[in-house]
């Protein structure tokens, strides 16, 4: 039976539990992390003034001109950092910013794939005053948070706090996070802000600052259903990576985003995946026969019966594989930076529309 959206509980996680009583917020992590992929975490370590004044950086961000937004675009860099525009200047159905650490210095003799971690372009500090600092410290404070949840989601699946570590980069100031500020303007009823899909990443922590809603889950009925912004919580959802080396013992829920009738929605990512050179199929986990009965009482309910298998994408390092991705959806960047690839993806040269960027 199918819930309506009003008795809809969505599952709520709150971080003042672990002080208090451990054993249960590690509980109520498993059941939610089994059963939904997905969680509100309430009273974060990330506090509320920092998350304003990043909610006012990106804002401003934003609103920078269009010269200034284009001087720091992604297709002028390696590293997939900067401005995107998806649409026409004057209608863009979706404006983002990313960004990551700095002073990443390439390895003698890395892989080319390594070239996807690098700095960010940055609009001027004259006409983005304090804000680069403010996102510093917002991204220093989630990424502190990435690290101590990553613990705590392998305590939920039965495992040692430290199980994950060998997925990730020995050294935390090297590890493949990304930040990534979205702006949605108001568009006619029904526009697609974000495409239905699944994270690619290990975790993603997402801050919801507008009122307006946008994200949707896909539930296992098949409905379409709103995630509201709660003010003080961040989303937290699986990715493809944690799905994967779980064998399906938790699953990356589906999402979208309904661009907003009236008002701009803005939402702030964290994403956090593993190491480059982690090949995801080689990783190998034991867990506890009492979650996979809870995995498989899932599937049952949900009549999931798909096989679980690696893809070809799971083989290579993960770096690879998102390296592959990002080069077919941006080929400007594979042009321009990776000239010994670009043939492999545009065997017919740069799409005729890209032609003007590059004279
Ligand atoms: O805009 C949002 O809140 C979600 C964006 C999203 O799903 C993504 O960047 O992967
Ligand atoms: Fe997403």
């Amino acid at each position: 039976m199918s819930l309506s959206n009003e008795k809809r509980q969505l599952p709520s996680l709150d971080m003042t539990l672990l002080e208090s009583d451990r054993p249960a917020f590690i509980a109520q992590l498993r059941g939610m992390l089994i059963n939904g992929g997905f969680l509100y975490l309430e009273n974060p370590p990330v506090k509320l003034d920092i998350v304003d004044k990043m909610v006012d950086a990106t804002e401003k961000f934003f609103a920078l001109p269009p010269e200034v937004k284009d001087g720091v675009d992604m297709s002028g860099t390696a590293h997939f950092n900067g401005y995107l525009r998806k649409g026409p200047l004057e209608n863009p159905t979706r404006e983002q910013y990313n960004y990551g650490d700095e002073d990443i210095k390439l390895d003698e003799g890395a892989p080319e794939y390594h070239k996807i971690h690098g700095t960010t372009p940055w609009p001027d500090e004259a006409v983005f005053p304090g804000s680069r600092a403010v996102m510093a410290e917002y991204y220093r404070q989630m990424k502190q948070l990435s690290l101590d949840f990553t613990q705590y989601v392998a305590e939920a699946l039965g495992l040692t706090p430290d199980a994950f570590e060998p997925l990730f980069e020995s050294d935390v100031a090297k590890r493949q996070l990304r930040c990534k500020l979205l702006r949605y303007p108001a568009c006619a009823p029904s526009t697609t802000g974000f495409v239905p899909h699944t994270d690619s990443n290990f975790l993603t922590y997402l801050l919801q600052p507008s009122t307006e809603l946008g994200l949707e889950m896909h539930s296992p009925q098949g409905e379409w259903y709103p995630v509201a912004p709660r003010r003080g919580t961040f989303i937290v959802l699986v990715g493809r990576v944690l799905e994967k080396i779980t064998h399906r013992l938790v699953k990356a829920p589906l999402h979208r985003v309904v661009s907003p009738t009236q008002g701009t929605r803005y939402s702030v990512g964290f994403f956090q995946g593993v190491s480059m050179d982690t090949r995801v199929a080689d990783t190998k986990f034991e867990f506890p026969q009492q979650l996979l009965d809870l995995q498989h009482e899932r599937e049952q309910r949900e009549k999931d019966t798909t096989e679980f298998r690696f893809s070809e994408s799971d083989r290579i390092p993960a770096g690879e594989a998102v390296l592959n991705f990002k080069l077919r959806a941006h080929p400007l960047v594979a042009y321009r930076f990776y000239p010994d690839l670009f043939p492999k993806f545009f065997p017919d040269g740069l799409p005729a529309k890209y032609a003007g960027a590059v004279h």
